[in-house]
């Protein structure tokens, strides 16, 4: 069971406009869930919080193309375990049918229909209890198919899911094709958390992860030995280029050392890798009590450059590695849930 629990943090904003140093007090209020252990069932399936939607007659999950009135929800969806979820349709197809060879379910045409093909928004596929998403680029996509994500979990009746974010990143000191498997979502100023502004007010919320879920998946990749893994923070921006201290884009108003300045205190803050989802994908797991995981490949180091010139197929093959780690941990696991039956 999970339950709420309140936390209120006070601080001051100051003014843009107006006399200098004016100030005015802000209150933000934290929900956390945390675990009740003494309530604790075998099975686990808070996803949504919001006493609107059982007034709603129907659902529209608009950017997935899906809804309660017209799809039956629990029929296509009741079964899935795991969500692996990335920013490119290509990548979720691919990881599709690379799930679908592990688990011995290849469609025999090798073919597996877009789910969403109503919109061109975000893609989605499945394979027995895998359901693969796009997620597009950047923290605001990512969210919107989250909340609708998260409902049809909760409208399939979903129990038990586990979601990982399957992605690509920039490195900090790390050999590209390494990947990180992240310990703590940091934010461009290294703290870790998330910030949303609701009703006009910031709300903070908690970045935490799975430490027991990225401590498996790193046993895996030491299991299947094919890549470099290791477990640090990530960085999470707003923006590829001056977000993530580029040179190369069309705006920039800093120096090399600059540059080299601010990724080596980012190191010494725990950064492994920088990327653009892992927030919100955090604070959302903890929300919905989903049990998260980011597992990226680096695809550059980003001390030694910014632009990401190694050859096309050398960059699709470090792609393809995050889903062979996240395959062989769906494999294990359904494995582990079979011999329990
Ligand atoms: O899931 P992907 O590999 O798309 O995520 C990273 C972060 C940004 O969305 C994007 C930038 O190239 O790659
Ligand atoms: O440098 C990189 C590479 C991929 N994705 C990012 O967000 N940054």
């Amino acid at each position: 069971m999970l339950s709420y629990e309140r936390a209120t943090v006070e601080g001051r904003h100051r003014h843009l406009k107006g006399s200098k140093g004016n100030t005015s007090k802000f209150v933000v209020t934290l929900l956390f869930f945390s675990e009740n252990k003494q309530n604790e069932s075998s099975s686990s399936s808070v996803y949504v919080h919001n006493p609107h939607l059982a007034e709603m007659k129907d659902d529209v999950l608009y950017h997935l193309s899906l809804a309660t009135g017209t799809h039956d929800l629990p029929a296509m969806f009741g079964d899935v375990k795991f969500v692996c979820t990335g920013g490119s349709a290509w990548r979720m197809k691919k990881c599709t049918a690379y799930i679908a060879a592990e688990l011995g379910m290849e469609d025999p045409k090798s073919d597996y229909p877009n789910i969403c093909a109503g919109t061109d928004r975000y893609a989605m596929y499945k394979v027995g209890p895998v359901l693969c998403v796009s997620h597009g680029m950047g923290v605001p996509s990512i969210a919107i198919m989250l909340h609708e994500l998260i409902k049809l979990l909760h409208h399939a009746r979903c129990t038990d899911v586990t979601i990982i974010r399957i992605g690509t990143s920039g490195g900090i000191g790390l050999e590209p094709g390494t990947i990180v498997v992240t310990k703590q979502s940091l934010d461009g100023m290294f703290q870790p958390r998330f910030e949303q502004v609701i009703l006009g007010k910031t709300v903070v919320r908690n970045v935490d992860l799975d430490q027991g879920l990225a401590e498996e998946l790193l046993k895996c990749s030491k299991e299947l030995n094919q890549f470099e893994t290791v477990i640090g923070n990530t960085m999470c921006t707003l923006d590829f280029y001056e977000g993530q201290a580029r040179l190369d884009g069309a705006f920039c108003s800093y120096t090399e050392k600059d540059k080299q300045d601010f990724l080596h205190k980012a190191k010494e803050a725990g950064v492994c890798n920088i990327e653009m989802e892992s927030s919100v994908f955090a604070a959302m797991c903890n929300l919905s009590g989903l049990r998260g995981a980011v597992v990226c490949v680096t695809l550059l180091d980003r001390l030694k450059g910014d632009q990401l010139s190694c050859p096309h197929d050398v960059l699709q093959g470090y792609q393809l590695r995050p889903q062979i780690l996240v395959g062989h941990y769906i494999k294990q696991q359904l494995k582990a849930t079979a011999l329990k039956v």
